[in-house]
């Protein structure tokens, strides 16, 4: 029982006590939320006042923001304003001075073409027209005067028996691009180092030789540009077939490398049957424009004064051939043996001469004899000459007096050579047998031949160059075969045999040349069958004329130097002054 009542004791003092802790806990409650309403009070007062600061803070910024717009504005646009006056101001200021210049340089003007100032002009203008005028005459003066310095020089070059040289550059061809380079892969880059500078130098572009030098300069009597043509050409050569007439031997000899120009500039290139009439003229070279030449010159003359044969030679491997010539066989192209007569000329024995009275009728038997010039293609040229191609034109004249003693002479002959005179002009009888009327004293001296003659005539005696009253000169044009270097044209086997023939007989020309050059007592012609057969033209009384042929690209730079060389060499050469040999012909 005790138990019991401590028990409920103890429960009740637990109780007492929980109930005073919850009663003071309530309290304690209700102080907190006197509190917390006390401090929601307190909050909501504070965000009535923030929001009430921040709708005044807002609008008080906008405000003073456009205020400062505002302002600035204000000063930008006085700004422009004050800019936009200055401008008007300078604008008026540029007007009124503009229209002042203009008003001041019109009463200039005025004044200045009034006053004396005007009339210095004017004079001024008066005398720059004047000047260009005598410019202009003056100019006129000087072609005259570089035509007559020609003219002297060629007088002087006559004078003194030089050699005439003209040179002409060969235009780019295809077969330049086709050369093999030197290092043997290729072709070489083509590149021209050879320019005509005027109408009388060349310039070669020695930067890429081992020379010391950067450029050398050739002069000779004409240059001829790549551009010129054949009648360009011919008309330089032309005043010689006037002098053939006047009583001269004359030659024309083209000189160069292989592949340089030579055929062309002698015969014309081929093939010219595709071309008109016009143009093929236009193309034909030297020898066909000759030709025409004489037979016009020779028609201004009284008829029958002249008569002129032809002949066609080609040197080839040093042996000397007639190609106008036939055996009994049919065979054409002879051998031919050369003499010096008496009378220290060059003749080739037993020559074919065949008459002509035009010049159709020489290209006629040119042909014939260039279908047996020796050719062959090489890497250089596909249509290379291996000989040395010599077209003679031989004109006879006779005084008046010795013309009519022919006739008279040929009617009293009459009927004794009425048998014989059929052969007069035979193929056969031709070279020992000329018309009775050219045969005015016995022409004929004992053969001189050194070796047997081929030729079917009866008798190869030299023909005299001239009989009183008849009177020969040669007209000798020369188609040289190209020196060539055996490298570079790749020609092997025989055509070696061929190509070493060639340069020997280019080295005895120039051996020649230079041998003449210094005067040396012995001139070596005999070292070679063209240098003999030429040595009337070379080193006599002929007036010659050799025509440089060069190629202008870098890839044949050393050949050309060459040429070159050998033409100003020969331009040194005062051989004996050329004679006439008709003096005494009144035609
Ligand atoms: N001035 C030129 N204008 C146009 N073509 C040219 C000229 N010169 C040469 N030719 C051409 O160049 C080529 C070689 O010329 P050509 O046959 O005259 O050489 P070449 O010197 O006679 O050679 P080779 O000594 O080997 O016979 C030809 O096809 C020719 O037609």
């Amino acid at each position: 029982m005790p138990l019991f009542v401590n028990k409920d004791r103890v429960f009740a003092h637990q109780v007492h006590l929980l109930e005073h802790k919850l009663r003071s806990k309530e309290e304690r409650i209700l102080e907190l939320e006197t509190e917390n309403a006390i401090l929601h009070l307190r909050l909501a007062e504070c965000i009535g006042k923030l929001h009430q600061s921040r709708v005044k803070d807002d609008s008080d910024l906008k405000h003073n923001t456009q205020r400062i717009s505002r302002s600035s504005l204000t000063k930008l646009l006085s700004e422009v304003q004050d800019l936009k006056h200055e401008l008007s101001e300078i604008f008026g200021v540029y007007v009124t001075f503009a229209t002042e210049l203009e008003e001041q340089s019109k009463i200039l003007l005025d004044k200045v073409s009034k006053s004396s100032a005007g009339e210095e002009v004017q004079n001024l203008q008066a005398r720059v027209s004047a000047l260009e005028r005598s410019l202009e005459e003056e100019r006129k003066q000087c072609k005259v005067e570089r035509q007559r310095r020609k003219e002297l020089h060629n007088t002087l070059v006559e004078l003194r028996g030089n050699i005439r040289v003209h040179c002409r550059v060969r235009p780019v061809l295809p077969l330049d691009y086709l050369q093999p380079s030197t290092s043997g892969s290729g072709h070489t880059p083509v590149e021209e180092v050879i320019q005509a500078i005027s109408d009388d130098t060349v310039m070669v572009n020695c930067s890429k030789t081992e020379m010391h030098v950067q450029s050398k300069i050739f002069e000779f009597e004409r240059v001829h540009a790549p551009e010129d043509s054949q009648d360009a050409v011919f008309e330089e050569v032309k005043p010689l077939l006037r002098s053939l007439l006047d009583g001269y031997n004359v030659c024309i000899m083209a000189y160069g490398q292989t592949g340089s120009g030579k055929t062309h500039t002698m015969l014309g290139s081929e093939p010219l049957e595709l071309l008109s009439e016009t143009q093929q003229e236009a193309q034909q070279g030297v020898v066909p424009k000759a030709a025409t030449e004489l037979f016009q010159l020779i028609s201004e003359k009284p008829t029958e004064s002249h008569m002129v044969e032809v002949s066609v030679i080609e040197v080839y491997n040093n042996e000397v051939y007639d190609l106008l010539s036939q055996n009994e066989k049919g065979t054409m192209g002879q051998k031919r043996d050369v003499v010096t007569t008496s009378s220290g000329e060059s003749q080739v024995l037993g020559l074919t001469y065949e008459p002509v009275n035009s010049a159709a009728e020489v290209m006629q038997f040119l042909k014939k004899g260039l279908k047996l010039r020796a050719h062959c293609p090489t890497l250089i040229h596909t249509d290379s000459s291996r000989s040395h191609l010599i077209v003679t034109l031989t004109v006879s004249s006779k005084s008046p007096n010795a013309l009519a003693l022919a006739r008279r002479l040929q009617r009293a002959k009459k009927d004794m050579l009425s048998s014989s005179r059929k052969q007069f002009w035979s193929p056969q009888c031709r070279r020992a047998n000329p018309p009775d009327d050219f045969l005015l004293s016995p022409t004929s001296s004992p053969c001189r031949s050194p070796s047997p003659c081929l030729s079917p005539s009866p008798c190869p005696s030299p023909r005299p160059s001239h009989t009183p009253d008849i009177f020969r000169n040669k007209l000798q044009l020369v188609d040289l075969a190209g020196s060539e270097c055996v490298g570079m044209s790749g020609v092997s086997g025989p055509g070696l045999w061929e190509v070493s023939c060639i340069n020997r007989s280019l080295c005895a020309l120039s051996d020649v040349l230079g041998a003449l050059a210094e005067h040396r007592p012995h001139i070596p012609y005999r070292n070679s069958k063209l240098t003999h057969l030429l040595q009337d033209a070379i080193g006599g009384d002929a007036k010659l004329l050799l025509m440089l042929c060069v190629s202008p690209t870098q890839h044949f730079i050393t050949e050309s130097l060459q040429s070159l060389g050998l033409g100003s060499r020969a331009r040194q050469v005062q051989k004996s002054v050329p004679r006439r040999k008709n003096n005494t012909l009144q035609v």
